[in-house]
């Protein structure tokens, strides 16, 4: 199968809500750039259909989440308007093939992104910080050789996010390091961590994220959305799952019911 066969599985997977089952063809094989290949290629058949990308994710940038995933550097997926929820609502566990969530930090642009090296001298177009539930389809079809492509190949797994009711402005990118954040089911503190066990930093995560989209001739937009990884592993949830994202100094919060 070549990348456009590949592309127009893929999109009916996610449209059945069973993304990854393309991958179950032990004939299907690809490497890391042929992954993110088939992901821009994808995302560009949903562009063409209509489709919104609201910004990208970061993921596996904390030694929590590689070690949990069996991955040793970052991978990065689109985030889709269609794809957002608002705190406070219910999800339908039906519609994903194994939700599972993360509480992490995201980050919104003030302004377009011209290139990597112009971000790394203006960091104040992180305009505003805040916390988010992260939704995933959490599912792995293919050998342990092939996480990272399968990862990929899958939009890294990204099934949506719960934005907080409100963002906080942002003074300085690297305030995030220091905030905490916290995951709570049905009120239970399932974790907390610091911005701190992002490697290198929130900034430096988003500047890696530009450098990345630069090479598939896209870049960052005013407005957009940057989730930047979590410090916390990510978690499978249950019908009638409360799910709570809190942060401290950042205070608003995310919050959302499984349902089936
Ligand atoms: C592949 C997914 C990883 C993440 O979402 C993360 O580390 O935040």
């Amino acid at each position: 199968m070549n990348v456009d066969q590949l592309a127009a599985e893929q999109l009916k997977d996610f449209d059945r809500q069973r993304p990854g089952s393309s991958f179950a063809n032990p004939e299907v094989f690809l490497s890391v750039e042929q992954s993110y290949a088939l992901q821009f290629q994808v995302a560009g058949l949903r562009e063409q259909r209509g489709e919104q990308v609201a910004g990208y994710k970061i993921g596996c940038i904390s030694r929590t989440m590689q070690n949990q995933l069996g991955l040793d550097s970052p991978v990065f997926g689109h985030v889709w308007q269609s794809e957002l929820h608002a705190s406070g609502g219910t999800l339908h566990a039906t519609r994903f093939d194994g939700l599972a969530i993360e509480g992490e930090f995201a980050v919104r642009l003030a302004d377009d992104v011209p290139s990597a090296q112009w971000l790394r001298r203006n960091a104040e177009v992180l305009a505003a910080g805040f916390v988010v539930i992260e939704l995933h389809n959490y599912v792995f079809r293919g050998l342990p050789d092939r996480r990272a492509a399968e990862l990929i190949a899958n939009n890294a797994i990204h099934a949506g996010v719960v934005l907080p009711v409100e963002e906080t402005p942002l003074e300085n990118a690297e305030a995030l390091s220091s905030a905490t954040v916290r995951v709570l089911r049905n009120g239970e503190l399932l974790g907390e961590a610091a911005g701190s066990e992002l490697e290198g930093g929130p900034l430096a995560s988003v500047v890696s994220l530009a450098e990345h989209l630069e090479k598939y001739g896209r870049r960052l937009r005013r407005g957009q959305v940057v989730l930047t990884g979590s410090p916390l592993p990510l978690w499978r949830v249950a019908v009638g799952d409360v799910i709570e994202v809190q942060c401290d100094p950042f205070g608003k919060t995310a919050r959302v019911r499984v349902d089936d």
